[in-house]
């Protein structure tokens, strides 16, 4: 009997799986790379290939040459000119963590030796250029492409301001001019246009771009150049191709030269001589991400000695002497499954997107706002639409967009609602003009008593922990309180009808007389917090402590003219009018008086053993500090006729850092604003300015 070799039941698994995923790859990279417009996400597109790397790591037959692990992405549209790079262009093998960052670099330094300088620069999330000056000129420019052969987009590139036609001669002998130069950078769309550019898309009817990149990708890759110079592209420049008749001894001293010729060279590159030093780099850029004029979705390290970069070579993909840190995705692709609307405290209806849950920049979405009809309209996305979710570090999830090309028919267009969800009533615009559509019903609309009774016990008003929304929701569903007007006359009586406050045996349960207790401490709450607590247009914690500051009660409040209000120092006209209309509301008035009788405490007493050490200053709290909470030391700047505030700014008279202080920190050290720590805070509180040694601040890295 003839030998046939039999192929396991493992390795048809794996041929079957490994088609389906270079498939995938395949169609992720040719609407990534011609048509712009991405169906996954880059986060699903590398999981893929973490995927298929591990596949081909098991079973080494299936790793072809043009595995899509082998070969640079990107493929050459018809629109354009193909075009034959003089070097290679690669791309960039990828680590996900600070532990096969290391790995890396320990197998670098093991093949070199000792004393390796890494250059550590952001990875630009736009699309690579290769620009080709000959004696001096711009001849051509061109997309990457497969890496041998890309597109010529030379008209379009010079459009882009910064990237010079000609460059500058250098009157030093060791460095010549160039005969002939490649130079390798990223063209990037400057998120500040992006958004903008998109509003105007969606207004024109057309589909707008997903993220910046695409929308850098798309501009460039215009048939007629006049689009692209109608978009503020940019370009940094951060590698070499051919080069003829100069040669470079490391990729720093080939970024002077770039830079010397007039090429645009980022500032933020660096060359550190160890792995903690790389790795504190990276971590300084995860912290910084979104401080950049671009997107940046990682760091690319970079063995600085040009003979070390030759000695490490390159694969078919990518070179082994550079490696990018990607940091975790912030945009992931979900499907958008309803649009229902909320309503809120104020009666304003909000749709909100309900979607496919999805993990994102390390907590889990389900929900995001779409704000109000006119922005659902303006993202263009439809119930059943795979969307792009993004969320950046503490930011809200935002639905960015739909993704177009993954679209069946079946999507359908979201119709605001006519009448109130919660209680039937029709919606109305309150003026002419209003983006927000809102519920009438203010009084007694279900949905807004429970907002606004689960406001008046939030941690910026009353603060009564016993009360959360659940709390809320069965105080009004047991009738124990009509509206918030009755929250302070409960009694045990009152409590004993609402489930959630009794034990089995029907008597008032620990949390119930916790409630009791609350509500009787909080009657001694500052003015600001009653005033917060109101739900006044407009008035939120920082209008409520002027309004407080300048009048000093409820009664002067609502018996100062339109006028008055509108004169108090950080008060102006919107809020006067908005307080103005307030009182004049009967059933308004009626919760004060309520509350009032109650013994709710409605005025400040004014403490003039207080010294006014911050007069004319203002200081900015940023961080945790040990003995003040972020309240407490707002309410210690205020007390001493400071100012506090949430910014700084060139006329921030102080900033004070405590624990974990992100941004303002750095903001404080780049205007050159004295920084103080929690005990300079406590001297300058104690006897001002003149007393305090601001700490020495670094220079930024
Ligand atoms: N969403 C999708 O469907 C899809 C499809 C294909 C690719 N992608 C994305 O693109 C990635 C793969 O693309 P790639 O092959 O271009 O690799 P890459 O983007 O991970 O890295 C290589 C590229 O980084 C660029 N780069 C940016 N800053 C740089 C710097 N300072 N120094 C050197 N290079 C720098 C270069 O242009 C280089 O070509 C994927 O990981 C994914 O994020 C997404
Ligand atoms: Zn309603």
């Amino acid at each position: 009997m003839d030998e046939v070799e039999v192929d396991s039941a493992d390795d048809v698994a794996a041929r079957h799986r490994w088609d389906e995923l270079a498939e995938l790859l395949r169609d992720a990279r040719f609407n990534y790379y011609v048509r712009d417009a991405p169906t996954l996400s880059d986060a699903e597109f590398d999981v893929h290939m973490r995927e298929l790397e591990a596949l081909e790591e098991r079973f080494p037959g299936l790793r072809t040459p043009d595995s899509p692990t082998q070969v640079v992405g990107g493929a050459v549209s018809t629109d354009f000119q193909a075009v034959e790079h003089v070097e290679r262009m690669l791309s960039l093998d990828n680590v996900f963590s600070l532990e096969e960052l290391q790995a890396w670099c320990e197998r670098v330094e093991k093949e070199l030796g000792p004393g390796v300088r890494y250059l550590c620069e952001p990875k630009i999330d736009g699309l690579a250029m290769n620009l080709l000056y000959e004696n001096g000129r711009l001849v051509r420019g061109a997309t990457r492409g497969d890496g041998r052969v890309g597109e010529d987009v030379t008209n379009n590139v010079r459009t882009i301001e910064g990237v010079p036609h000609r460059l500058n001669r250098l009157d030093t002998t060791d460095t010549p001019f160039p005969e002939r130069l490649e130079v390798r950078g990223e063209v990037f769309f400057p998120i500040e246009g992006f958004e903008a550019l998109n509003a105007s898309l969606v207004e024109a009817g057309k589909a707008p771009f997903a993220n910046p990149r695409n929308t850098a990708a798309g501009s460039l890759r215009q048939k007629d150049p006049r689009v692209t110079a109608s978009r503020k592209l940019q370009m940094l420049v951060h590698g070499i191709g051919a080069r003829v008749g100069f040669d470079i001894d490391s990729q720093s001293h080939g970024y002077e030269l770039l830079k010397a010729w007039g090429l645009p060279v980022s500032t933020t590159y660096r060359v550190v001589d160890s792995i903690a030093a790389v790795q504190e780099y990276v971590q300084y850029y995860g912290e910084h991400r979104h401080d950049q004029v671009h997107e940046i979705d990682g760091v690319v390290v970079k063995v600085d000695s040009v003979a070390a970069q030759r000695r490490l070579g390159s694969t078919s993909r990518a070179p082994r002497w550079a490696i990018a840190f990607k940091y975790p995705p912030e945009e992931v692709n979900t499907k958008l499954l309803d649009i229902q609307v909320n309503v809120g405290r104020t009666g304003r209806v909000t749709p909100f997107g309900v979607m496919e849950p999805v993990v994102v920049a390390g907590s889990t979405v389900g929900m995001a706002t779409l704000h109000n009809a006119s922005e659902v309209k303006r993202k263009g996305v439809l119930i059943g639409d795979t969307v792009v979710l993004r969320k950046a570090g503490d930011v809200i999830p935002e639905i960015v967009g739909p993704v177009v090309a993954a679209r069946d028919g079946s999507e359908r267009e979201f119709v605001m609602p006519t009448d109130c969800p919660a209680c039937g009533t029709p919606l109305a615009y309150e003026k002419e003009g209003d983006a927000d559509i809102r519920c009438p019903n203010a009084r007694s609309c279900p949905a807004q008593l429970r907002e606004r009774l689960f406001h008046v016990a939030s941690r910026g008003a009353f603060d009564i922990e016993a009360v959360g929304e659940k709390a809320a929701v069965a105080l009004l569903e047991a009738g124990a309180v009509a509206d918030e007007g009755d929250l302070f006359t409960l009694t045990e009586a009152h409590l004993l009808s609402v489930p959630l406050f009794t034990n089995k045996d029907g008597s008032l349960s620990a949390n119930g007389r916790r409630l009791l207790e609350n509500l009787e401490a909080v009657k001694q709450q500052p003015l600001w917090r009653v005033l917060v607590a109101l739900s006044i247009r407009h008035v939120g914690p920082t209008a409520a402590r002027a309004l407080a500051q300048a009048f000093g009660s409820i009664d002067r409040i609502r018996a100062a003219s339109e006028e008055e209000l509108a004169g108090a120092e950080g008060v102006g006209p919107t809020i006067a009018v908005a307080v103005k209309e307030w009182f004049e509301v009967d059933w308004h008035a009626e919760v004060v008086r309520k509350w009032a009788e109650a013994g709710v405490r409605m005025a400040d007493e004014v403490d003039e053993s207080t010294p006014r050490t911050l007069e004319g200053l203002t200081i900015v709290v940023t961080g945790s500090l040990e003995g003040f909470s972020r309240d407490e030391a707002k309410e210690a700047v205020l007390s001493r006729g400071g100012k506090a505030s949430g910014s700084v700014s060139k006329k921030t008279s102080f900033v004070v850092v405590g624990e974990n202080a992100g941004s303002k920190y750095d903001k404080a050290v780049q205007l050159k604003v004295p920084v103080l720590d929690e005990a300079g805070f406590r001297v300058l509180l104690a006897d001002g300015p003149d007393a305090v040694t601001p700490l020495a601040t670094p220079e930024e890295p």
